[in-house]
């Protein structure tokens, strides 16, 4: 009967799908009408073709299969979004490289690559590590049945549709939610899903306590869910295409659009990762965590303090002078918490430093946690007015996203995998840690490379907007501050393709893990092994 269903809703999705293909207005519609014309399609022959047959027992136990998944598309995903990533470094340094085409424009590339970053790698290393600790944490497999993979493929549709919506010229401008509406009403009905197995195996959980970690996560997946929806208030031209707009305006939809950007960052990028740093640092340090006072008491410091600080992306605009100043104090007090983390990470590892000889991927852990705790001091630096009037506008910013970005989120995601891989596929033990050894250390002066250049490239040009001769006319023109930052454009264009390097080497060591190949090394067990769970 169910299947009834799904065909006669598949039948609909489709109809819909090839009229939007029909009447689209513009190409990036058009694609994505295609797109989803096909995967109806697709899933419409493939349970008419299953229908009947007998169903297999429902499984018990874990559900790991999903988790799978989620561990290869963040693998994959992170190398594209690297990929994307270098390669607009190098757009920058040597514009020739757009060739011309809007397919290929820095301006299409760009949220491209900042989506393939944070919501395809980072997105996916989130759904998949949350559904892993959950279930450990709680005792219980996930709750809703087959919604898990719902959610997974539903992440996927929405990556693959943002991603051809902006090569072909689809983005509504607004930065980290250029989505298109249609795209942004399919990912809050993903959204909803993810939140229903969460807490579904929450409710379901055979433990009393709630872990620390699956406080963070669920604050991650609540606070996004609110953030995207009153971000992508808009009204669309047409249904039939990929333009709309705002319900906000002028100053009101900059806050809008910095309350969402400034919390994307303080939840996804950060409480979902503190997430996994709580489940993973502990785990492989096989150390309890530091203090699990400290961790609850930090975590609602978080939360209460990030929701605040959005107006420090909006310094010296047309906001009111009393917001701009809100932001600055919450962000400087922001500070706290964010090291109460840092803290809490890193003297998890009391008793154990001795393993960041042994063990490379502890080692990528305790880095991750160090970056976390150097860009939330930067951050707090740079939210002050004074210090903003230099560094807005320039490399300096970009260099602190990264910092995070490369740093925290990219090393703590490394590890998980690293840590998930053997695991979820039953090895002994990693394919190689020399490996490991080599993605972090290559990863490392990727990061350094990237963000030291950008401190000299972002200072330089912030100084030289500002230097003024004896008459009080400007000395440079905008054009000489792009000329004097071309050297340090090539260092930063170097440091991603370490950093892409690294993540390379990853995929082929969890690729030969999955095979089950064990590398001959010369102190192969002493870190790597799988403890007996
Ligand atoms: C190989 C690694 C990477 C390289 C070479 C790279 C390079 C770049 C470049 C050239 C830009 C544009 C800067 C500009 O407009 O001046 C950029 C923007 C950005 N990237 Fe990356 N990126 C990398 C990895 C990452 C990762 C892993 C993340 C997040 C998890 C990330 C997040 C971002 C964000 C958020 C922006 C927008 C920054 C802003 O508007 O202030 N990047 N990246
Ligand atoms: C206490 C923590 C933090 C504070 C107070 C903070 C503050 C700031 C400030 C003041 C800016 C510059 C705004 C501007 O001049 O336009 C900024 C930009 C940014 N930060 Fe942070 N930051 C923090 C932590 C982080 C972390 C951990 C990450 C990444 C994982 C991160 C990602 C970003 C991004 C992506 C931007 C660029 C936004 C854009 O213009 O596109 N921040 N942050
Ligand atoms: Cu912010």
């Amino acid at each position: 009967m169910a299947d009834i269903f799904k065909l006669v809703a598949l039948g609909i999705v489709a109809v819909f799908a090839a009229m939007g293909v029909n009447f689209a207005r513009d190409l990036a519609y058009q694609a994505n009408a295609l797109t989803v014309l096909a995967v109806a399609l697709g899933l419409f022959v493939h349970i008419v073709r299953s229908m009947g047959r007998p169903k297999p027992a429902p499984e018990t136990g874990y559900m790991d299969e999903v988790i799978r998944y989620g561990v290869i598309a963040t693998a994959l995903w992170g190398v594209v979004g690297f990929l994307a990533g270098t390669y607009i470094a190098f757009q920058l340094a040597f514009p020739d490289l757009n060739w011309g085409l809007s397919y290929t424009s820095f301006g299409r590339l760009r949220p491209l690559h900042t989506s393939a970053v944070i919501f395809a790698f980072g997105g996916n290393a989130l759904i998949c590590t949350s559904f892993y600790v959950v279930q450990r944490t709680c005792a219980t497999r996930l709750w809703g049945g087959n919604l898990a993979w719902f959610v997974f493929w539903g992440f996927q549709l929405v990556i693959v549709l943002g991603a051809t919506s902006y090569l072909l010229g689809g983005s509504q401008s607004r930065e980290y939610a250029e989505l298109a509406w249609h795209i942004d009403i399919w990912l809050t009905v993903v959204w909803v899903a993810y939140l229903a197995v969460f807490m579904g195996t929450l409710f379901n959980r055979k433990e009393r306590h709630i872990y620390v970690a699956n406080w963070f996560y669920l604050s991650f997946i609540v606070t996004v869910a609110m953030l995207h929806v009153v971000n992508n208030l808009a009204w669309p031209v047409s249904v039939w295409g990929s333009e709309s707009y705002s319900l906000f305006s002028g100053v009101q939809d900059a806050m809008t659009q910095w309350w969402y950007g400034h919390n994307a960052v303080g939840f996804f990028l950060t409480a979902g990762f503190l997430g996994m740093m709580y489940y993973f640092v502990p785990k492989q340090a096989e150390r309890p965590v530091y203090s699990y006072k400290l961790s609850i008491i930090h975590f609602w410091a978080l939360i209460f303090l990030y929701i605040w600080a959005g107006p420090h992306h909006l310094h010296y605009t047309a906001l009111p002078d009393w917001a701009q100043t809100l932001g600055m104090v919450f962000s400087i007090m922001l500070w706290m918490p964010s090291w109460g983390g840092m803290i809490n990470g890193l003297m998890t590892l009391n008793g154990a430093w001795d393993k960041l000889r042994t063990d490379p991927v502890i080692r990528m852990l305790v880095v991750s946690v160090g970056f976390y705790g150097m860009s939330t001091f930067e951050g707090p630096m740079m939210s002050i007015k004074a210090v903003n009037s230099l560094s807005h506008y320039t490399d300096w910013t970009i260099g602190h996203v990264h910092s995070g970005a490369l740093g925290w989120n990219g090393m703590i995601t490394f590890g998980a995998l690293y840590f998930l891989v053997p695991r979820l596929w039953n090895r002994a033990r990693l394919y190689s840690l020399a490996m490991v050894s080599w993605h972090f250390w290559l990863a490392t002066i990727g990061i350094v490379l990237y963000a030291s250049s950008m401190w000299v490239t972002g200072i330089m040009e912030g100084l030289m907007w500002r230097e003024v001769d004896s008459q009080g006319f400007l000395v440079n023109s905008f054009a000489d501050t792009v000329g004097a930052k071309f050297p340090m454009y090539i260092v930063r264009g170097l440091g991603g393709v370490l950093y892409l390097t690294g993540a390379v080497i990853m995929c082929v060591n969890l690729y030969q893990t999955i095979r089950g190949r064990l590398r001959e090394e010369r102190e192969p067990l002493a870190a790597g092994a799988v403890a007996a769970e």
